[in-house]
């Protein structure tokens, strides 16, 4: 009988926890979008002043009502080249990735072409990140978890926008040999420095996620 009791209070007290996987090239942004969330849905004051990560940040937010009792427990890794093998450690556990693109580094000319730039044009990070994100989508680990694209320092005047981004880049990633199977995805504008986009970010990882939950369980806290 203690049994039973224990097991529904514990039911009753306790909440779905998800977790999310910050992804991307160094210097995306990915650090100062988790400070942003945390300033967004905690009492923590963010610190927008970052450097580069080396190893991992963390931090766990829920949504105020009517959004669902859940936690998100965000997952912040570094991007530089050296640390990039240390993400898929994280690849089982996650519930949702975001992988976050730096608009003001992908190549304006280059996006109609991907790949196929002269010597010429302005290519920015573009092929790095493509090579980056198809990794991520054809690892084994990922399969069927919800991408969360994230065209980000939308701020800028020399952004690449996010129509382009997501035509000219993201969806022939997704749909190319190396896409991996068919998933829930998203590409949305951003900027984690002003926090413009941010919360629409969050409510859809947090939709995607309980959708998701019977192939990816929560863990329960
Ligand atoms: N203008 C603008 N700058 C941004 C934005 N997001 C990040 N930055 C700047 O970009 C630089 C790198 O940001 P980080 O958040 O440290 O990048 P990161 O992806 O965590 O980099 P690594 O830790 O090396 O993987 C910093 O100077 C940020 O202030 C944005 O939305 N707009
Ligand atoms: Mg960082």
């Amino acid at each position: 009988m203690y049994h039973l009791f224990k097991s529904i209070y514990l039911h009753a007290t306790s909440k779905e926890e998800y977790s999310i996987l910050l992804l991307g090239l160094d210097n995306a942004g990915k650090t100062t979008l988790l400070e942003q969330i945390k300033g967004t849905y905690t009492s923590l004051n963010p610190n927008l002043k970052t450097v580069p990560t080396v190893g991992q940040n963390v931090a766990t937010i829920s949504l105020p009502p009517p959004s669902p009792p859940i936690y998100l427990k965000i997952w912040d890794v570094g991007g530089q080249h050296s640390l990039r093998g240390l993400w898929q450690s994280y690849y089982s556990s996650c519930h949702a990735i975001v992988f976050v693109i730096d608009s003001s580094d992908v190549g304006n000319a280059s996006l109609a072409e991907m790949g196929g730039g002269g010597i010429n044009d302005d290519q920015g990070r573009l092929d790095e990140c493509r090579l980056v994100l198809e990794s991520i989508l054809s690892n084994d680990e990922t399969s069927g978890v919800p991408i969360l694209v994230l065209a980000n320092k939308q701020d800028r005047e020399d952004c690449v926008e996010v129509v382009r981004i997501k035509e000219g880049f993201v969806r022939k990633v997704f749909e190319g040999e190396k896409g991996g199977n068919v998933r829930d995805s998203r590409v949305l504008p951003c900027s984690a420095l002003t926090g413009t986009g941010v919360k629409e970010a969050v409510e859809w990882l947090c939709s995607r996620v309980q959708w998701n939950k019977e192939a990816r369980p929560p863990v329960m806290r």
